[in-house]
């Protein structure tokens, strides 16, 4: 499927979760065995020759396809998740929302300083979750290689954020 036909199973709600945001809805595509094999394989395809040794995974909607991505790439999967669900030694990184603020955790030895990571979510906004899960991966001393959304809302310059030139997105609006 090319990336018009992938389109087609983004839903726009518009007023969700409040007045003014337009949330694009990612169900259509969990429904479809073709198209999450389809979006699978473009979510990895800048990644396939980069030695990625573990995918991360932000709750709850990046873990959907993040393990699928770590099926197809052959790469650990490794969840990073809000506050207080993670047992064993973990590692958080407060970050910045539109009104407040929110908590990442990873569990410390679920990377080695050798790992190359790839990060995954579906949504690129602001860019704080995707900075904050950076943070993360720098403090366990592996390498962040690049990041893999299924949407970029360019308007919002999430992209800025990230200190890295590999920020891939499948779809932008
Ligand atoms: O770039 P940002 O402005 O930080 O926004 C992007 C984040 O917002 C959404 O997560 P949400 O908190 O809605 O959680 P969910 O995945 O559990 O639905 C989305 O899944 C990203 O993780
Ligand atoms: N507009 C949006 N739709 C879906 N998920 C989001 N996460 C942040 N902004 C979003």
């Amino acid at each position: 499927m090319n990336n018009t036909t992938l389109s087609k199973f983004i839903k726009d709600i518009p007023n969700f979760p409040k007045e003014g945001i337009v949330f694009k809805d990612i169900s259509p595509l969990l429904a479809s065995k073709e198209a999450r094999e389809s979006m699978t394989q473009s979510l990895i395809a800048p990644y396939k020759d980069k030695n990625i040794d573990v995918v991360i995974g932000i709750e709850s909607r990046g873990f959907l396809f993040g393990m699928l991505m770590a099926d197809a790439l052959n790469a650990k999967f490794v969840m990073m998740r809000k506050p207080g669900k993670l047992p064993g030694e973990i590692i958080s990184q407060e970050y910045q929302l539109e009104y407040g603020t929110d908590t990442l955790e990873i569990q410390k030895d679920s990377l080695s300083s050798r790992d190359n990571v790839l990060i995954h979510d579906d949504v690129l906004a602001t860019g704080g979750t995707a900075a904050a899960a950076l943070s993360l991966v720098e403090q366990t001393g592996a390498t962040t290689v690049g990041y893999s959304f299924i949407i970029e809302l360019d308007f919002l310059k999430g992209k800025d954020l990230l200190k890295n030139p590999n920020v891939h997105s499948i779809l932008h609006y």
